[in-house]
């Protein structure tokens, strides 16, 4: 049986505590705040307003044996700028990028640990020169004249408004933007009027496929089927992805059998679309936008228009050819026999038999296309669509009723903006041909979706926009928050529904549909990891996100909301700036939080790593820098001070006691969580150093897993005269957690003659340490010990031993070398599909790697295997998550060693 800390630990602190107050919260938050202002690139003027590279000094980026290297243009201005454009019969799609410099910067331990992996390019700064985020918005095309106002105030033509041509001066009367879509030809004297830009025009079935195949290839969760009120994502397997047939569903529908990149043919089509449904429906309910008509048909009832087999046959099924008396026998069949005026009929009614017909035909034509090339796929786009429940429903019931299950019906979550990604991708440099699926990050931001998902407004143009708009937005409603209520699923099987499934009354509105859809970040610096056993099958989060999952994370996040809002405010000096931020930041991520509890798949498959995370990238947009800072500053402090110590106590002990201490120190230690609630509460009830003394008293094996023995042998037995040669150590959080805990880890192995890496987060999450702030903790904890003080030069990380660059690697080393990378995340957790690629190359020579802490090895990365020896180390510090994944208790501890042989 595995030791309870729980009680232990609770009691030790609980009344009877030590009673000194922490001192975070003491003496409250400093007002220091540590927002490293990025400082501006050097841009050159651009020579013609056609996008264009220039390609001197390129240099590839990464080693030899890559496949797809990054090429560097050192020399490239940042503004190869696009602005795509699909202006179609009723909404005008468009795609931008945004070139966004990673703040990266080039530092001396940089430098340092890239020569030493392999992986410097000749003193150069690294250009991350294809960086940046792609927008999708759309506008009604009645309301042109809002998306060229959108357009210009953004300076989209001229590449942004922060490109040199905008800033120069340059004038726009060559610019040339792509467009497809009928108004290409139809508004292209409007835009050169309006903007002085001329449209080139680009072949519609062309951008459909194109910007398809570039989703389905790209983006991990784009496709996804729905039936019966259930939305599943589907992986798409890209070496099994073709034949298959394209249905988009706009004003009119395309039917296009795609066979690969390029490789198209349009079979069929029908006049019975999207715009059908909008026009017929508008002058039948004399509704004023398609939403509202949508928004009606979620309280419709088509059995009072539709004629259905029970009509017919006296309310018998039609059993002998398989038809339930529900089967649509004929839809607004009904309204011929009775003898009544359209305003007879309710609005709601109508709307619904109007978008089952419509729908359903789809469905059915598309099947029939199928069976006519023998495809069983269909992915279907178009802003009909609308991610909306029911449509999707009746078109997959009919392929799939049709096929008799043999087709499959398949949505796309980027769905109408295939054709304005295509014609994006018809820029001869765009950039994102060679990208894959771990170069993109989707982020879900409340700004730019809320100006790009609404059909018409003004663009938000900088944080302040934003917040203004945040401050309207809670004002004006809760449109956002309003739940879409699933009906009870129930079709007969026998070609009708009961009953019109997945209904609701409240239509989401369209703001909060298109946070479907984020902005798409391309990092062309991230990469897999190469010691992942299998990338293919690799799932970071351990726990699926289901909706009870979801509530009750829900709750966990919500309460400490409060709490991070104070300390983000007190980081940023708490000024009245930083209270308005911090009242945006909590707005909007409640209300991404709520958007969720309604429908947790609305951002794809979403696991608690995801949640996690957006909350961090939800601060960031509200530009708090680093929440946490004064609280780290101090926790590193307390704990270096009390380093030497600890170092002589366990040099007094001999190897394999001073092993287990060391392992129990790292688990000990993991308890400075400031993320989790009960850790938090502990924190009032005695300073970090008694924390940090009583949590190391409690250690009781065996843990609730305890693989020690195991790693002992390893260790120091069975292969004792071979050492690791290099070992990757993921730290955690700041404080005792790094410095009583990982620091004094890492230094045992410094000791055998394994080199160490230390891996941290790229940007700061919570408490954890970032790469940045560890070459200062590690100078500091190296004044006290003379192995890490050696190793650390030997890594480079002493800005001492710095002034010869050169010539520290010419001499011997005389030590392992102690190393820090970073990670390439910004959260608690961590997923080993999307990797810094300084982290990456330093996994090629790694056969240790040491995960630690709740995020990084229970939430993440508890079931992952890789391809060299793996510990997991984690003190459990949610009673919830204890009982779920080990039966256990809240302070359990875990200590799991995953040898590869
Ligand atoms: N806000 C909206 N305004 C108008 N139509 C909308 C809206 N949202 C969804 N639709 C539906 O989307 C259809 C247009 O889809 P889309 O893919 O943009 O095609 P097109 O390129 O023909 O404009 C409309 O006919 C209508 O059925
Ligand atoms: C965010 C965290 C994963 C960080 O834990 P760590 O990786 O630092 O061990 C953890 O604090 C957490 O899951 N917190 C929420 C649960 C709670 O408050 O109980
Ligand atoms: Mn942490």
């Amino acid at each position: 049986m595995a030791a309870n800390n729980s009680d232990s630990i609770q009691e030790e602190l609980g009344e009877g505590g030590v009673g000194v107050k922490h001192e975070a919260e003491e003496e409250g938050e400093g007002a220091s705040s540590s927002a490293a202002q990025a400082t501006a690139t050097t841009m050159l003027p651009r020579s013609s307003s056609r996008p264009q590279l220039d390609l001197s000094g390129a240099a590839i980026h990464g080693t030899l044996e890559d496949r797809n290297p990054t090429i560097l243009l050192p020399n490239q201005s940042d503004d190869i700028s696009h602005l795509a454009l699909d202006i179609g019969g009723s909404l005008i799609k468009l795609v931008y990028f945004s070139r966004h410099a990673e703040l990266s910067t080039e530092d001396k331990r940089k430098i340092s640990t890239k020569r030493r992996l392999g992986m410097f390019n000749g003193g150069r700064r690294s250009y991350p020169i294809l960086g940046g985020r792609l927008h999708f918005v759309k506008f009604e095309t009645g309301k042109l004249n809002e998306c060229l106002d959108f357009i210009s105030s953004k300076q989209l033509h001229r590449g942004g408004v922060d490109s040199p041509s905008w800033r120069s001066g340059a004038q726009p009367d060559d610019i040339v933007i792509k467009a497809t879509g009928g108004g290409a030809y139809k508004y292209a004297d409007l835009f050169k009027e309006r903007l002085g830009v001329s449209l080139e025009k680009e072949d519609e079935m062309d951008c459909l496929v194109s910007g398809a195949n570039f989703l389905l290839k790209a983006i991990r969760h784009e496709a996804f089927t729905h039936m019966d009120g259930h939305k599943e994502y589907v992986q798409i397997d890209q070496n099994d992805l073709f034949p298959f047939l394209l249905v988009n569903v706009g004003s009119g529908v395309s039917i296009i059998k795609v066979d690969g990149h390029g490789k198209f043919q349009r079979v069929s089509g029908t006049n019975v679309g999207g715009g059908t449904y909008w026009g017929l429906g508008r002058l039948m309910t004399k509704c004023k936008s398609f939403d509202e008509l949508l928004e009606l048909s979620q309280r419709g009832d088509n059995s009072t228009m539709d004629m259905l087999v029970g009509d017919i046959y006296g309310g018998l099924d039609y059993s002998k050819i398989g038809l339930s008396a529900s089967t649509i026998a004929s839809s607004f069949g009904k309204t011929i026999s009775e003898n009544k005026e359209l305003s007879d009929y309710r609005p709601e009614d109508i709307s619904l038999s109007l978008l089952r017909m419509i729908s359903y035909n789809i469905g059915q034509i598309s099947y029939l296309n199928a069976l006519r090339y023998g495809l069983k796929r269909i992915f279907f786009g178009g802003f009909f669509i609308r991610g909306h429940a029911y449509t999707m429903d009746t078109i997959s019931f009919a392929v799939n009723f049709w096929s008799k299950g043999e087709a499959q019906a398949m949505f796309l979550r980027h769905e109408g903006f295939l054709g304005a990604l295509g014609a994006f991708m018809s820029y001869e440099k765009h950039g994102l041909d060679d990208l894959r699926v771990h170069h993109l990050v989707e982020r879900f931001p409340m700004g730019a979706p809320y100006v790009g998902g609404k059909i018409h407004g003004p663009p938000l143009g900088d944080l302040n926009a934003k917040i203004s708009w945040m401050e309207k937005f809670v004002q004006k409603g809760t449109q956002i928050i309003a739940p879409v209520p699933m009906g009870v699923p129930a079709t007969t099987g026998m070609g009708g529904f009961e009953r019109p499934t997945s209904k609701g009354d409240i239509l989401r509105s369209d703001a909060s549909a298109a946070l479907n859809v984020g902005v798409l970040h391309l990092v062309p610096t991230l990469d897999v990891f190469p010691l992942l056993e299998d990338p293919k099958t690799y799932e970071p989060n351990t726990i699926d996100l289901d909706q009870d999952e979801f509530k009750y994370w829900f709750k966990v996040l919500s309460d400490h909301l409060p709490d991070l809002v104070d300390k983000a405010v007190a980081s940023e000096g708490g000024t009245d700036d930083a209270t308005r931020r911090g009242d945006a930041f909590a707005h909007a991520f409640s209300a991404h939080l709520a958007r969720l509890m309604e429908e947790p798949a609305a951002y794809g498959k979403f696991g608690l790593a995801n949640l996690l995370e957006l909350r961090e990238e939800c601060l960031r947009e509200f530009q708090f820098v680093d929440a946490y800072i004064s609280i780290k500053q101090r926790e590193n402090e307390a704990s270096l001070a009390v380093l030497p110590d600890l170092l002589m106590e366990l040099d007094t002990m001999n190897e394999e006691a001073r092993l287990l201490a060391l392992i129990e120190g790292v688990l000990a230690a993991n308890i400075f969580d400031w993320g989790s609630r009960a850790c938090v509460e502990l924190y009032h009830k005695g300073t970090i150093i008694e924390i940090y003394r009583m949590s190391r008293k409690k250690m009781q094996r065996p843990w609730r897993i305890d693989d020690f023995d195991m790693f002992k042998k390893r260790m120091l037995i069975d292969r004792k005269d071979q050492p690791y040669k290099r070992a990757l150590l993921f730290v955690d959080n700041s404080g005792a957690d790094v410095v009583l805990g990982m620091l004094p880890l890492a230094r045992e192995l410094l000791r055998h003659g394994t080199e160490v890496v230390l891996v941290a987060n790229s940007l700061p999450a919570l408490n954890d340490v970032t790469a940045n702030e560890l070459p200062e903790i590690i100078a500091e904890a190296s004044k006290h010990c003379g192995i890490l003080r050696k190793a650390a030069e030997a890594g480079g990380l002493l800005v001492d031993a710095m002034a010869g660059i050169q010539d520290d690697l010419k001499d011997a080393p005389e030590s392992a070398p102690l190393m820090v990378v970073e990670n390439g995340c910004g959260s608690p957790c961590i997923d080993f599909r999307q990797v810094s690629s300084e982290l990456a190359a330093a996994a090629k020579d790694a056969d240790l790697l040491i995960l630690e802490g709740m995020g990084r090895a229970l939430h993440t990365n508890l079931n992952a295997r890789f391809k060299c020896d793996a510990l997991k180390l984690a003190m459990v510090k949610n009673q919830r998550l204890a009982e779920k994944l080990f039966n256990g208790n809240i302070y359990d501890c875990i200590c799991k060693f995953e040898p590869v042989s």
